[in-house]
């Protein structure tokens, strides 16, 4: 017998905010309340767009059907270009209810399952055995929540709209169908400031409790004057056995970027000041 882990009021708290368990059967009956002729019609309409043209393999049936309740729930109205096509996700453009909306699409056949369950390990919900399908629908309602922290704290990260099964919905970054570009591939012009914000950033995920796992020149873009922190599917809870290796790496990317600008900083700077 495995013993049983009482979850700390930490984890239970985000337990909590990992609103609406899965419910296997209920997505199994929505699945095949959706008839085939009309998911069909529907696959139609999606080869209409330019991302379907560059990478039909992204909507494979159930990802379809994920996007299909999406459409039909009115967070998706008509799917647009591939912004990004990565190991882990492909992020797709589309009109969302209000506006343009970021479709982040995990490969579930291609996610890295290892890496996924080191950082989901630090929550009890995770312990024993999960497929790879859960795994992902796990991670994509996480990231969800991780978002929608950092936007309480105040952090300049993609509004969330909505998730489905393998696709999280978020604010576009970006105009035009075009994304904004990441912090490494524009000018700055004032560096220091711009670390003054990054930091500012990091230290109030760190007060909410969240530690970004990823935080780097690749994940911070720039967007009408503003950086926009983005990709927090790794995020973790600073009680999580990882948090502080996590963070320490963050704060390290953070200083090397901005000490490469010119600004005088240093790892330790940095992890000062987010802790402080
Ligand atoms: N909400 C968004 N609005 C606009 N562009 C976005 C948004 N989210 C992600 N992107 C674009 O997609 C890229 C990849 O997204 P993200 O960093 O979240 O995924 P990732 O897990 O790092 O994926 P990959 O393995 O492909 O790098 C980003 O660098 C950015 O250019
Ligand atoms: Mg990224």
């Amino acid at each position: 017998m495995e013993d049983e882990h009482e979850p700390t009021d930490a984890e239970r708290t985000h337990d909590e905010e990992l609103a609406g368990e899965i419910d296997e059967d209920e997505t199994v009956e929505r699945e095949r309340a959706v008839d085939d002729a009309e998911l069909r019609e529907f696959e139609e309409r999606i080869k209409d767009s330019d991302a379907y043209d560059v990478e039909a393999e992204v909507f494979d049936e159930p990802t379809l059907r994920a996007l299909y309740k999406l459409v039909s729930d009115g967070h998706v109205r008509a799917v647009g270009g591939v912004v990004s096509s990565g190991k882990e996700a492909n992020v797709v453009e589309a009109d969302g209810a209000d506006g343009e909306v970021a479709l982040k699409i995990y490969r579930v056949a291609a996610s890295s399952f290892d890496d996924m369950r080191k950082y989901l390990e630090g929550d009890p919900r995770f312990e024993g055995a999960r497929s790879k399908k859960e795994l992902v629908v796990e991670w994509v309602r996480r990231e969800y929540s991780n978002l929608h922290r950092a936007s309480e704290a105040g952090v300049n990260v993609p509004e969330p709209v909505a998730h489905e099964r393998n696709i999280l919905v978020s604010e576009f970054v970006g105009e035009d169908g075009v994304r904004a570009p990441q912090i490494r591939e524009v000018e700055i012009e004032n560096p220091e400031t711009c670390y003054e914000v990054v930091v500012g950033y990091a230290s109030r995920l760190h007060d909410a409790g969240i530690v970004h796992g990823d935080l780097s020149e690749y994940n911070l873009l720039v967007h009408d004057g503003e950086v926009v922190v983005i990709d927090m599917g790794q995020s973790v809870d600073v009680k999580h056995p990882r948090a502080d290796d996590l963070l320490e790496n963050d704060c390290k990317n953070v200083a090397r970027f901005f000490s490469s600008l010119g600004v005088g900083t240093s790892r330790d700077e940095v992890l000062k000041r987010v802790t402080g």
